[in-house]
């Protein structure tokens, strides 16, 4: 039963480990209404969303490819909210997915990572322009943002931290989009971390990591039997502070997906980060 106050929701990368998740639990929504299951996987074309997602009954809605008709539809729908795309595609394929969203009015929740800076900041001023809210959030777990602000107050009294990120070995990008916002968070303390002890020399290449921006070491362990987990650890005379972040169930992401399709269509503009919307 649908009413003024129903949110419409596109589910792009339906056919993924994570747009099955979305499938399931915005199906189940009360407030909200599936009208679009987008995915480029040809072996899923026409299928229907529901049936992948695991529901025994089919909710009518097939895959489909075509991004911009399927914007073209939801836009029109004038007797609900404004419509919200929910992304969880590939590092490849996000930038123009969102451009795509926003110039339709659409408003784009990402999950996807892989975004570079410079197209981070168009998107910003893309959203800006057109007024219009565009959530992106590396991480919709709200234990990944409790660890991450563990690690900004552990950063006021530790000046030598690492990060280790490990994940499933399907993941294309490296690091993770999780792991590179976690060091722009401690960066934003405004200290230097690590000042060098020794200069070093790395005899295979790699051996120390990827150095972020802000200084600190990023390392990416890619192996089947992972899902998403992520470590901080800090380091200072006698004593090492470990701080860690298991996934076991992609559902630890679903209230996060939730909370910001619901959040979106109250912004007027590009927002980065679970933790500035909870
Ligand atoms: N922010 C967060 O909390 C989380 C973010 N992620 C991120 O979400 C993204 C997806 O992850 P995951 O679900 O594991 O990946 P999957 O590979 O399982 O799913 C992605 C799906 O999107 C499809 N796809 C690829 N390109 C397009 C496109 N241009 N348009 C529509 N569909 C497309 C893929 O098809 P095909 O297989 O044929 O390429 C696939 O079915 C990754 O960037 C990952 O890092 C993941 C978990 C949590
Ligand atoms: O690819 C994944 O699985 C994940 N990707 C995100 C990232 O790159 O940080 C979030 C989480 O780590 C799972």
């Amino acid at each position: 039963m649908t009413n003024q106050s129903t949110i419409p929701v596109i589910v792009n990368g339906a056919a993924g480990k994570m747009g099955r998740e979305v499938i399931k639990v915005v199906a189940q929504a009360p407030d909200m209404i599936l009208m679009g299951a987008l995915d480029t996987s040809p072996e899923h074309q026409d299928k229907d969303a529901g049936e992948l997602a695991g529901f025994s009954e089919p909710l009518e809605v097939p895959i489909t490819n075509q991004l911009e008709p399927m914007l073209g539809y939801v836009a029109g729908e004038r007797q609900l909210q404004p419509g919200v795309i929910v992304d969880f595609t590939h590092p490849d394929s996000v930038y123009d997915n969102v451009r795509s969203a926003i110039a339709y009015g659409i408003r784009p929740v990402v999950g996807t990572t892989g975004l570079s800076p410079e197209q981070l900041k168009n998107l910003a001023d893309f959203a800006e322009k057109a007024s219009t809210g565009c959530l992106i959030i590396p991480n919709f777990s709200i234990g990944m943002v409790l660890l991450q602000q563990a690690a900004v107050t552990a950063s006021q009294y530790f000046d030598h931290v690492e990060i280790i990120e490990l994940h499933h070995n399907q993941k294309a990008d490296a690091p993770s989009g999780t792991a590179i916002q976690t060091a722009q968070l401690l960066a934003e303390m405004g200290k230097t971390f690590n000042p060098p002890q020794v200069e070093e020399t790395e005899k295979l290449p790699g051996a120390r990591g990827s150095l972020s921006d802000e200084g600190i070491r990023i390392h990416s362990v890619r192996l089947p039997g992972l899902i998403a987990h992520q470590e901080v650890i800090f380091g200072a005379a006698g004593q090492i502070y470990t701080l860690r972040h298991d996934t076991s169930d992609r559902s630890c992401y679903m209230p996060g997906v939730l909370l910001a399709i619901r959040k979106v269509n109250q912004l007027k503009s590009l927002v980065y980060g679970l933790e500035k919307i909870l």
